[in-house]
């Protein structure tokens, strides 16, 4: 598989069957020429010594300005190739690697209506994809003596739910203590024949289909189907994963500015086309070979990562509307830059973006486009979704922060842009933006809080997420530098040295007598780190986390029986998942609360008042560049000097960028803390009691630090609504 040898993701085009044949409409506007031609290199004059690959041309050649746009990819079927011969080109080449332990994962992306489920799943009269798969591989398995089990998920808003329980239960998206991915809660049915393979898809595909339609519900979303083929339990044994293949159906990407076709909202198809993205952005990293792939950007990139990443093969099938649309357009540029990516790197391997900070950026600026937009009425914002990605490698070694490290290159393809241009689509949109707030430096010196970083808003989770990473990146800080990193983007720090100092030995003494006794050896009890962290974990569980509840109590730790149904005793297969209601069991907690700590909730509540105290000092108190302020700073010796002096350079007049710090260190201490934390001093959070205390700590024996987002609490029983109004209320606050 492939023309372009070592290329990790294929990217191939295919164009539906036309369904109408009485004349396309393009936004009203009817289109009677054939918009869309297929050019395959001559092998006559373009031998072998080169990639080939196949043109697609949008627009007739014969338009007024002459001139055709086009786009490239691996290969493009047209309106006359049936799935089996797509499945025989470009399935069969990754099942030879499935029986080698080699997973694969399958794509269908493009707009509504493109064929993508029919490619995938296929329909009554015609089997898609996944079913001929397994068709194909049941011999091969049955001589082996394996045997073949299927899941079939939905992702939607980030909530993956198994579509082969009635009950739709979510599954948790998790690795564990090896690194591998769990997907806790999901089925997996064995499979006896081609036919019941079909029909349990379909069966699952309908099923959510009707309860979406009972419950009036936008109809967007992604399905996903899993192949595993594995070898049963033996008495010697547990059951073995041998390799499994993927097949995503994606959901419809939309033009979110136009009127929805399904009646979803402009947020949720921003959503949507975000996690679209999100896919498009994991497979340019991977196709350039980029030291970073961002699986985190998604759930479903989250969930696939084992299926994505190492040996893994990667098929895109980008289907296209015969008729004229804005959408295909889009999507089919989108994929061709992924696929552009990998042509690159694979002529060229010496030049991985693995020693580059050179990001491939389409920007809106780049001459091309604008000419297009100009011309054409193209709209910047929509040809350029951001795909942000937000650390880089520099060559030099030397961390570079912020904007002024972007390196824009239109190097997508222009002819992608024109393309747009002749049917009046916006510029935003076709020209994914990719935008590096960080590098990496390979000293691992770091410096945080730098102008360029500071003022530096977007992409700002991003960057907030690799931030913080850093920040308590273990491995990499020491103690010392830790408070000095810390510093000038928490207002624990950015405050006056005599505050700093107060807060410190309040805290200190915090630590010591009664938050951390488990930690009072006499390396712990001292440690900036473990001070800093509780009393930024305090003061955000108590101010940011559960704002509506702070008079009250926590939130609610019930859990349910486990629902979802493993069919098989599989090695790897991962208990149910709980789910959490949030409205029950508040007396439970309360009761917990006021019998384990009563003096820990009020010390919690004292330094969060300390705390919120500090982060509202007035402009005066962050005086950096008063002698008497350094010098306390030095005296103190807790501190980092450098990164202090860094950030003198740094306005800290800036409350939202103060806050931003602030809630940056504070989200992730707050991760820390439930990652580490005992289980009593779990139970003192606000949110946690006994049976989420519990659960984190068997989360903890799955996987050593289970907690790496504010997202991941997801897998405590927080709503999405919950967390979504963490993160609001925090804003709101800073
Ligand atoms: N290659 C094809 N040959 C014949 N009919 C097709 C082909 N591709 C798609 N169709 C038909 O077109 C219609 C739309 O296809 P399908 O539902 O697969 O689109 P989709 O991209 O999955 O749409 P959505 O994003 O809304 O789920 C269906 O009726 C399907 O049977």
């Amino acid at each position: 598989m492939g023309s372009i040898p070592g290329c990790k993701v294929r990217i191939v085009a295919r164009i539906r069957a036309d369904l109408k044949k009485d004349g396309d409409t393009f936004d009203g506007i009817s289109v009677s020429k054939p918009w869309i031609s297929v050019l395959r290199p001559d092998p006559v004059t373009n031998p072998n010594s080169r990639p080939s690959r196949v043109k697609i041309s949008f627009g007739s050649d014969q338009s007024s300005s002459g001139k055709q746009q086009s786009c490239e990819v691996d290969e493009c079927y047209e309106q006359d190739v049936g799935n089996e011969e797509i499945f025989s080109k470009e399935i069969k080449p990754l099942i030879t690697g499935l029986f080698g332990g080699q997973n694969s994962t399958v794509f269908a992306y493009g707009p509504q209506g493109s064929g993508k489920t029919y490619t995938i799943q296929g329909c009554e009269e015609v089997l898609g994809l996944a079913v001929l798969t397994v068709d194909a591989i049941f011999p091969q398995t049955e001589e082996q003596g394996n045997i073949i089990t299927v899941s079939v998920f939905e992702v939607y808003q980030d909530r993956v739910s198994d579509l082969l329980d009635a009950k739709r239960p979510e599954v948790a998206v998790f690795e564990d203590a090896q690194g591998k991915i769990r997907l806790k809660g999901l089925s997996k049915v064995k499979v006896n024949s081609t036919s019941e393979s079909q029909r349990l898809y379909l069966q699952a595909a309908n099923s959510r289909k009707q309860s979406q339609k009972a419950m009036d519900l936008p109809h967007r979303s992604h399905i996903g189907c899993i192949i595993h083929v594995v070898s049963p339990q033996t008495e010697n044994s547990n059951a073995q994963l041998v390799g499994k293949i993927n097949f995503i159906d994606l959901a419809g990407y939309e033009d979110s500015r136009r009127k929805s076709s399904d009646g979803s909202n402009l947020t949720e198809a921003t959503r949507i086309n975000k996690s679209l993205y999100a896919v498009h952005n994991v497979l340019y990293a991977l196709n350039a070979k980029e030291a970073r792939v961002p699986y985190r950007e998604s759930k479903l990139t989250r969930m696939l990562q084992d299926s994505l990443g190492g040996t893994s093969r990667i098929l895109m099938v980008t289907c296209m509307n015969p008729s004229l649309c804005q959408e295909t357009v889009q999507t089919i540029s989108l994929a061709s830059r992924s696929c552009m990516a990998g042509f690159l790197a694979c002529l060229d391997p010496g030049k991985s973006s693995r020693t580059t900070v050179t990001k491939t950026t389409i920007t809106p600026s780049s001459p091309q486009v604008m000419k297009s937009a100009s011309k054409l009425n193209i709209r910047s914002s929509m040809m350029s979704p951001k795909l942000v990605e937000p650390m880089s490698a520099s060559a030099s070694g030397k961390k570079q922060v912020g904007p002024k490290l972007h390196k824009t290159t239109a190097m997508s393809s222009p002819q992608v842009m024109k393309s747009a241009s002749k049917f009046n689509i916006r510029s935003s949109m076709m020209s994914p933006k990719v935008v590096k707030p960080m590098s990496v430096s390979a000293s691992g010196k770091k410096q945080v809080g730098s102008k360029s970083h500071m003022s530096m808003k977007k992409p700002k989770d991003v960057a907030i997420e690799e931030e913080r990473r850093k920040l308590f990146d273990d491995t990499n800080l020491s103690k010392k530098s830790e408070l000095g990193n810390i510093g000038p983007k928490s207002p624990l720090i950015m405050d006056s040295s005599t505050q700093r100092e107060v807060d410190i030995h309040t805290l200190e003494h915090f630590v010591q007598t009664t938050l951390s006794p488990s930690k009072a050896g006499p390396n712990s009890s001292t440690q900036p780190e473990a001070q800093l962290t509780l009393r930024a974990m305090d003061m955000y569980a108590t101010q940011f986390l559960f704002p509506e509840e702070k008079s009250t109590s926590s939130l609610n730790d019930s859990s349910q029986p486990p629902s979802g149904k493993d069919v098989l005793p599989i090695a790897n297969q991962t208990p149910p998942t709980f789910l959490f209601e949030d409205k029950e069991n508040k007396s439970s907690v309360l009761e917990s609360e006021a019998s384990s700590s009563p003096p820990l909730s009020v010390k919690i509540r004292e330094l969060s008042d300390n705390l919120k105290a500090l982060s509202f000092s007035t402009e005066e108190k962050f005086e950096f560049k008063t002698p008497i302020a350094e010098q306390k700073v030095k005296a103190n010796e807790k501190c980092e000097l450098d990164n202090l002096a860094s950030s003198q350079e740094t306005p800290i007049a800036e409350p939202k960028m103060q806050g931003s710090g602030m809630k940056d260190v504070l989200v992730q201490t707050y991760l820390k803390f439930l990652n580490t934390a005992s289980k009593e001093e779990l139970k003192g959070l606000k949110g946690i009691a006994e049976k989420r205390a519990n659960l984190i700590l068997e989360m903890r024996e799955d996987s050593p630090e289970p907690f790496k987002q504010l997202d991941d609490l997801r897998d405590l029983g927080f709503s999405a609504k919950r967390i979504m109004k963490m993160k609001k209320n925090m804003d709101g606050f800073l």
